[in-house]
């Protein structure tokens, strides 16, 4: 029976992170949750992209930018960008739900998390890095303008910190620790995608029970680059993944290429063009599809990698995509790095694990063969179109000093008496 009156609540404070709060409400949905989702935007986030989330998510609400402005404590962390995260805040405005569930736009779903519900505010999981803090990256809350402004109130007098929203939230809601254990999330809900190498057997022993994973730092899903074909993330030298790690992120962008590309699609048509690479162009994202001939034989050893016996017992028509996620054993697109690259991360084995695809190939792609489509996201400085340049008129936001200065006003209307 749909919940109406609960909710999980993502934010996007632009074009480049709706696209995980995309991925995050279709697995969602995919896990056929019974409550509405709801995603928090601020102005940045383009009519295109807005158009999009609202196929997925029941509700996208428009909220102002909360910014700590304290780059002091943002550069202890070297994540300058997270003084934004303050919008967070705003969950706590949305008094049409009786209860939410808070998740990050890089978290993701690997099964229904309804139960989530049944704890009170303010519940959250243990942070990796720090375990008698809370991850803010997950947590039950109860909407109520009290306790926002509240929290406003706080964050003006102490600050936070970390500079982000999870000190504050820490420093708020300050007995977290020690008060009542059932506000403790199991780390299960909200596993950090680097906790499956910084305790191996810990991962080897609880992971396949994970329930959500949280892609947090600064290298976020939608930064790698996919192959089509192989369905593997690809690495380049600046980007590095353990094994799970790497099945989790082609978990990410397989609901990434095969449920929300065709929105983007429908939207807005791809451009082909005559080069190998067709381009989706919104306001602050370019979606790249690159396509490049290879001839027909290594297309079929691409298809049909030749597979060293296979070590476990799974049979991949019978799971789950995510338990296969789980149990596929990811790929390295490039050669995997000397072990001696990672002090800090335990030893890999000796012998890279066997590929499986982790999902079944489909007649689509088996109809690009003949490809190796290579699917990445940009950040591209957004232009905004005329209906986003009049949502700012109406709501009072000219750029007075820019391109809606007198001079170029008065251009305008030159033109058009003329
Ligand atoms: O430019 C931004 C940055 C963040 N977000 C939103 O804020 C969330 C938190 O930012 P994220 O980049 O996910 O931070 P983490 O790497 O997860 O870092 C940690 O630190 C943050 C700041 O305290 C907390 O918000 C996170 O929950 C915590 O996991 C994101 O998922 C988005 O929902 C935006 O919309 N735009
Ligand atoms: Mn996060």
């Amino acid at each position: 029976m749909p919940v109406t009156d609960q909710a999980f609540v993502t934010l996007a404070t632009d074009d480049v992170y709706c696209q995980g709060a995309l991925v995050l409400g279709q697995s969602l949905r995919n896990h056929k949750t019974s409550r509405k989702l709801a995603v928090l935007i601020t102005p940045e986030v383009s009519s295109g992209m807005r158009s999009v989330l609202s196929s997925v998510f029941d509700e996208v609400v428009e909220v102002d930018v909360l910014d700590s402005a304290d780059s002091v404590h943002l550069a202890l962390m070297q994540r300058p960008e997270l003084g934004v995260t303050f919008t967070k805040l705003h969950c706590w405005t949305l008094t049409h739900y009786s209860k939410c569930v808070f998740m990050d736009a890089d978290t993701l779903v690997l099964c229904n998390v309804d139960e989530l519900f049944d704890r009170e505010e303010f519940s959250a999981a243990p942070d990796s890095g720090w375990p008698d803090c809370f991850n803010s990256g997950v947590f039950v809350f109860q909407p109520s303008l009290k306790t926002y402004n509240l929290l406003l109130q706080f964050a003006a007098e102490h600050g936070s910190f970390d500079g982000g929203d999870q000190g504050l939230l820490n420093s708020f809601f300050s007995n977290w620790a020690t008060a009542d254990i059932g506000k403790h999330l199991p780390f299960l809900y909200n596993l950090s995608s680097s906790s499956v190498y910084t305790y191996v057997p810990a991962f080897n022993h609880f992971g396949r029970d994970a329930k959500v994973v949280h892609f947090l730092g600064a290298t976020k899903p939608w930064n790698y680059k996919y192959n089509l074909q192989t369905k593997r993330v690809m690495q380049d030298g600046t980007t590095s993944g353990s094994f799970h790690q790497l099945s989790f992120l082609a978990l990410w962008w397989n609901i990434y290429s095969a449920s929300i590309l065709p929105l983007l699609e429908k939207l807005q048509k791809m451009e082909e063009s005559k080069s190998e690479e067709c381009k989706h162009a919104f306001n602050g994202v370019e979606v790249t599809l690159k396509k490049e001939k290879v001839s027909p034989y290594v297309a079929s050893s691409l298809q049909k990698p030749e597979l060293p016996e296979q070590t476990s017992e799974v049979n991949p028509t019978a799971c789950s995509p995510e338990e296969l996620a789980f149990k596929a054993q990811p790929v390295y697109e490039v050669e995997p790095r000397d072990s001696n690259d990672h002090p800090s991360e335990p030893d890999r084995p000796s012998e890279e694990p066997v590929f499986q695809p982790a999902f079944q190939e489909t007649s689509e792609m088996n109809e690009v063969s003949h490809f190796v489509s290579e699917l990445s996201i940009h950040f591209k400085p957004a232009k905004p179109t005329p209906e986003d340049e009049r949502r700012k008129w109406e709501e009072g936001r000219m750029d007075y000093m820019g391109k809606d200065a007198f001079e170029h006003i008065k251009k305008k209307l030159d033109a058009f008496l003329h």
